[in-house]
Order: structure tokens, then C-alpha cells, then sequence
């Protein structure tokens, strides 16, 4: 199992992570939000990088300590674990092992443990829950294959983008495009909230009132 497949450039990756999920996810055509139910560890958490896309059955890890290994920096490890709310298949311990490799955070659908030290080792990791039950080491997976993550569909080298708000993914294609609409769309929202100050109506600005005298009776 190997990790050779297209990265989004790094510099593209450091222009994404300096916006918010929400307005990556608006200025992509309000694509790829994967589910609220993954959140982080720390609402302070932010992770940005390339998703390694890891299938990882439930109840069990090898195909994380596999991936780790074959992860390079700026790599994301994006982990479907089927959505168990049953195991903890990642703890502090592997976070040290990511860490050590570059590994810029952990997205996973699924639970993980030793939470409270890692957040003080400032790893992101965003789950659906904690859990701290124990996994066996012996179950095939892959790695570096499209997966889906709680219903998102994300493919090895996809970029990924979190913070306390939620996560979203963009194709590794769109990424400068996105980054290029994010911009457009916060210099709107920059006069939006001047005009909001200056006593404006949002149904005025957004130019809402014909709609709702359309549905009024
Ligand atoms: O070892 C495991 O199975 C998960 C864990 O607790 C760690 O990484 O510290
Ligand atoms: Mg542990």
C-alpha cells in the first residue's frame, strides 16, 4: 500500500487555510460539507492539508498505523471507520506518531481516545465521538483509495479544511478556484457588514422582500 498520488500544492494549501469551512463551502458552490456530526477535539483546532483517505473497518486500526507510515508532510489522515461509536482506534500515542511525520491532523468517522492530552500535544483531530475501548490490529482496509466520509465522498489528494464550524472538502482541482471565489465572496461580505452597521436591512441588501411577499398570505 502506498500514498503516490497528485498533492495539491502547498502554497495553494496555505492560501486555503487562512479562510473559514463555511465560506470555502459557500464560494465552492456549497460542495463538499462532510456531515456537523465530526467535530474537533478543541473548538480552537483548525486542520488544512491534502486528505490520505483511509478505509479502516470497524473495531479495528492496522490500516492507521499503515497509513501513518506511508503519509507525507502535509498530509491529513482522512479515516473511515464506519461511523463506530464502539472503539477508540486512535489515542495519543499515534499522534505522536503522526506528529513525528509531518501528519498535519486526523479527520475520522469514528471515535478516538486520550483526548485530553491530545489537545495539549495541539494535534487537530476532529471525530464524531470518544470512546475507550481498545481495537484489534489485523483487519484488511485501504489506503489512498476514494472513500466516503459519513456520506462525503473524498479522494486521495482532495483537500481538506476544519475548524470549530465543521469540515469541508475540495477536489484538488478546484482548490484555486475556490480560494480565488473565497476572496471575492469575504470583500462582499466585508461592505455587507459595513452597510449592516450603518442601519441597512438584510432583506434590503440581499434583496429579499419580493420573496417574502411572495410567500406572505
Ligand atoms: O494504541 C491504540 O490502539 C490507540 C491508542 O490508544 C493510542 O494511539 O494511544
Ligand atoms: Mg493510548
Amino acid at each position: 500500500m502506498d500514498a503516490d498520488y497528485e498533492r495539491p500544492v502547498p502554497s495553494l494549501l496555505e492560501e486555503l487555510a487562512a479562510f473559514s469551512s463555511a465560506t470555502i463551502h459557500e464560494a465552492n458552490g456549497q460542495r463538499g460539507a462532510v456531515s456537523g456530526a465530526l467535530k474537533p477535539l478543541d473548538p480552537a483546532m483548525r486542520i488544512c492539508g491534502s486528505a490520505l483517505t483511509v478505509h479502516c473497518p470497524a473495531g479495528d486500526n492496522l490500516m492507521i498505523h499503515a497509513a501513518i507510515a506511508v503519509a507525507r508532510p502535509g498530509d491529513v489522515l482522512v479515516v473511515d471507520h464506519q461511523g463506530a461509536l464502539d472503539d477508540g482506534p486512535f489515542g495519543d500515542l499515534l499522534a505522536e506518531a503522526c506528529l513525528a511525520r509531518g501528519i498535519r491532523g486526523l479527520v475520522i468517522d469514528g471515535c478516538v481516545r486520550d483526548a485530553t492530552t491530545i489537545r495539549q500535544m495541539n494535534f487537530p483531530v476532529f471525530a464524531r465521538g470518544l470512546c475507550i475501548k481498545g481495537t484489534t490490529k489485523n483487519k484488511p482496509g485501504s489506503i489512498g483509495r476514494p472513500i466516503s466520509l459519513a456520506g462525503e465522498p473524498v479522494a486521495p489528494g482532495d483537500a481538506i479544511l476544519g475548524d470549530e464550524d465543521g469540515l469541508v472538502v475540495v477536489r484538488r482541482a478546484d482548490v484555486a478556484d475556490a480560494i480565488a471565489a473565497a476572496r471575492q465572496r469575504e470583500a462582499k461580505e466585508v461592505a455587507l457588514r459595513e452597510a449592516i452597521r450603518n442601519g441597512a436591512c438584510t432583506l434590503d441588501l440581499l434583496d429579499l422582500r419580493n420573496r417574502l411577499s411572495a410567500i406572505k398570505s
